[in-house]
Order: C-alpha cells, then sequence, then structure tokens
C-alpha cells in the first residue's frame, strides 16, 4: 500500500531527556522526574535524546570525528591492514560494504571495538584484539571514552532501574548483570548512498543489547526510527522475520542530531528485563546527503555472562496494566512471557549473521 507524507499524521519528535539530576549528587527531585520521562520514553519508543551537555565536551566529541575522519581518508590499503580478519572476525576494520543487514550489504565501512577479553584467542569468536589504527591520539582518546559511555551506561542503568520502581536490592541485583559491560564501539563512515543502490547506509535493524549512545555528526537527515503508532500502517512487512510475527503499525520518522545531546535507545536484553514492557525500536540509516557522515555507537551491554530474564518490576507493572480494549492498543503484556537468556550466547549467535566472512 502506498502512503504519502501527506497521509501521515504528525508524530511527535523523539522525547529530550536531562540527565543533569543523576549527574547532579544533590537534585534527588530532579532524578523522580528524569526517571518517569526515561520509563515513558522507553514505554512508547524505545527512543530518545539524552541530554548529556554537562558531562561531554563539544570539543570531545569532535576530536573523535576528527580523528575517524582522519582514519577513513587513508588509502584502502592501509585500512585493510586492520580487517576483521586478522583479529577474530569481529574486531577491526569492516570494509564498504562487508557489514550485512537483512542478507544486503550495508553502504558504509566502520572500525569495530569489543571489549578486552583475559587470555585473548583470535580463533575463538569473540575473542580476539582490538585492532588500533596507528594515528596518534586515535587509541588514547577512543579508550577515555569508552570509559565515559561506560559511567554513563550504569549510571542511565540505575535511573531508568529507578523510573521500573525497582527497590534498592532489586538494583542491586540488576547492577550485577551490567557491571562488567561486555561493551562494543563502531565508529562509522558513510559516504552518500547511491541513489540504485540496493540496500541501505545500514539497514533495518534493532539493537541487541541494553543501552546504545550514539554520537552522530550534524548531517540531517540519515537516522530514521521507526515510530509504532497504533492504526498507522505505513509498512505491512518487516524485512526481519516472518510477516505474521512482525506486521506493526507505524511510521519511520528522523532522529536528527541535536547538539550537547547522545540519541540513547534501548536492546534486545531491555524487552527481555521489562517482559516486553519495552520494545527494541527498529532504526535504519538512509545517508542520500552529498556529505561523508561520521557517526560512532557505544553499546553499553550486559556481563558476557549475565542471566538476562523478567525483572519483578516489571511483571509488577504489567500486572498493574488493565488489558487494551480495543485491538489498535498495544498491550504492555506479551502473549508468552520472554525466556531467559544468557547474553553472551545470545551475542555469539546474533554477531555471526553480521559478517559475511565470519571465523569460525
Ligand atoms: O549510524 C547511525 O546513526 C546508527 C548506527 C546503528 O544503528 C548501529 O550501528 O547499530
Ligand atoms: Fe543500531
Amino acid at each position: 500500500m502506498a502512503i504519502l507524507a501527506s497521509d501521515i499524521p504528525k508524530l511527535s519528535a523523539l522525547p529530550v531527556i536531562s540527565l543533569a539530576p543523576w549527574l547532579n549528587p544533590h537534585d534527588s527531585k530532579g532524578r523522580i522526574s528524569t526517571s518517569a520521562a526515561l520509563h515513558a520514553a522507553c514505554l512508547q519508543y524505545g527512543f530518545f535524546y539524552l541530554d548529556v551537555s554537562t558531562y561531554v565536551d563539544l570539543e570531545e566529541t569532535a576530536e573523535l570525528e576528527r580523528l575517524a575522519r582522519e582514519f577513513f581518508v587513508l588509502p584502502q590499503e592501509e585500512k585493510e591492514k586492520l580487517a576483521l580478519k586478522y583479529s577474530d572476525g569481529a574486531r577491526g576494520y569492516a570494509r564498504l560494504g562487508e557489514n550485512v543487514t537483512n542478507g544486503k550489504s550495508d553502504n558504509h565501512e566502520a572500525l569495530e571495538f569489543l571489549c578486552p577479553v583475559e587470555e585473548p584467542d583470535k580463533k575463538k569468536p569473540l575473542w580476539g584484539e582490538n585492532q588500533w589504527p596507528p594515528i596518534p591520539g586515535f587509541r588514547e582518546r577512543y579508550e577515555a571514552w569508552v570509559d565515559k559511555m561506560k559511567n554513563l551506561g550504569m549510571i542511565v542503568m540505575e535511573a531508568m532501574a529507578n523510573g521500573l520502581g525497582m527497590s534498592p536490592e532489586e538494583w542491586a541485583e540488576l547492577r550485577a548483570q551490567v557491571d562488567d559491560s561486555f561493551w562494543v564501539m563502531r565508529v562509522i563512515g558513510y559516504p552518500p548512498l547511491p541513489s540504485d543502490y540496493d540496500g541501505h547506509s545500514c539497514g533495518a535493524h534493532r539493537d541487541y543489547g541494553c543501552l546504545t549512545f550514539l554520537y552522530m555528526d550534524p548531517t540531517p537527515g540519515a537516522l530514521e526510527v521507526f515510530v509504532r503508532q497504533a492504526g498507522l500502517v505505513v509498512r505491512k512487512q518487516s524485512p526481519l522475520g516472518p510477516p505474521e510475527e512482525y506486521v506493526e503499525e507505524g511510521a519511520w520518522v528522523n532522529a536528527d542530531p541535536i547538539p550537547g545531546c547522545v540519541v540513547c535507545n534501548i536492546g534486545e536484553m531491555w524487552e527481555v528485563w521489562t517482559n516486553g514492557l519495552y520494545r527494541s525500536t527498529l532504526h535504519r540509516v538512509v545517508h542520500n546527503g552529498s556529505s561523508y557522515r561520521v557517526s560512532i555507537p557505544f553499546f553499553f551491554e550486559p556481563n558476557f555472562n549475565a542471566l538476562v530474564k523478567p525483572l519483578p518490576a516489571a511483571i509488577r507493572i504489567q500486572e498493574e496494566t488493565p488489558k487494551p480494549k480495543t485491538k489498535y492498543m498495544h498491550s504492555l503484556v506479551p502473549q508468552k512471557p520472554y525466556k531467559p537468556t544468557v547474553y553472551g550466547e545470545f551475542l555469539l549467535k546474533k554477531i555471526a549473521r553480521n559478517f559475511k566472512k565470519y571465523v569460525d
């Protein structure tokens, strides 16, 4: 069914949430409202802007972007020296088109970094060493960013635990599942998407972990988020799986960069923790502009061995929620409870699909 842009009801833009109260030890009132805003944003969108302007310096992200560009303009043979195959198949440089989503090559190149492991062994999936470009300052700056994003992850997790009404004991239990995050960081370069390209800059997908913090350069109109809205059918079939499982109602909306903010979205592990109360949201990148776009998503993930299962706090909310009165109302309670998942096992299965030449 073809739908014209003018047919689409105006969907509100994604919420902007200030994290300042959680960065300030004295603002307990502000913390409650930030946590409530996070809860509402996760229920409705699974995607929001996090205003981190008191935590992240604009110069810091500008420098990360500059270093990324310094790498991407290198001759191809220089970049290939860091190819994924020289590590464990997941760490290093993925050339243009190497990343595949929904069976199609994505029109981007990227540097991929994962949490360092003890006793690395590149023959074991995910267990190799990171490959850092020999660009002065690159590793230092990016490692400092990793530390900052890991710390941010713990802060946002605590704020979300509050938003779900978790007790201090419940939060301590959840905290122990993410306090040694098996993080992933991607430094992505997007050339303009050729008009006849069979695929996207980055195909529609859901992030699979816990929290994504995305820094992106100022290019507008590239990142798109699928906002579910009952009654509005824009897409009958999902590219992600059997149509009957994924028929969704909603529309693609732009998530353009806002200075001082990172875009934050929740991954599939939050879906499990909340027994489907929060949903991991589809997004994609369609970069039709003429610039070379750079984005740096940081994936704050659970610990490798974390056993992720529905949280009692989420079940309490579902039990208190009245059943939807019409078929157009989104049910907060899934048909079946979500199954417990060991994060590392889930990750190994997911990542194997992303690379054409994955080392087994
Ligand atoms: O580049 C972006 O804006 C988004 C990238 C993304 O969604 C991902 O790497 O998972
Ligand atoms: Fe993503």
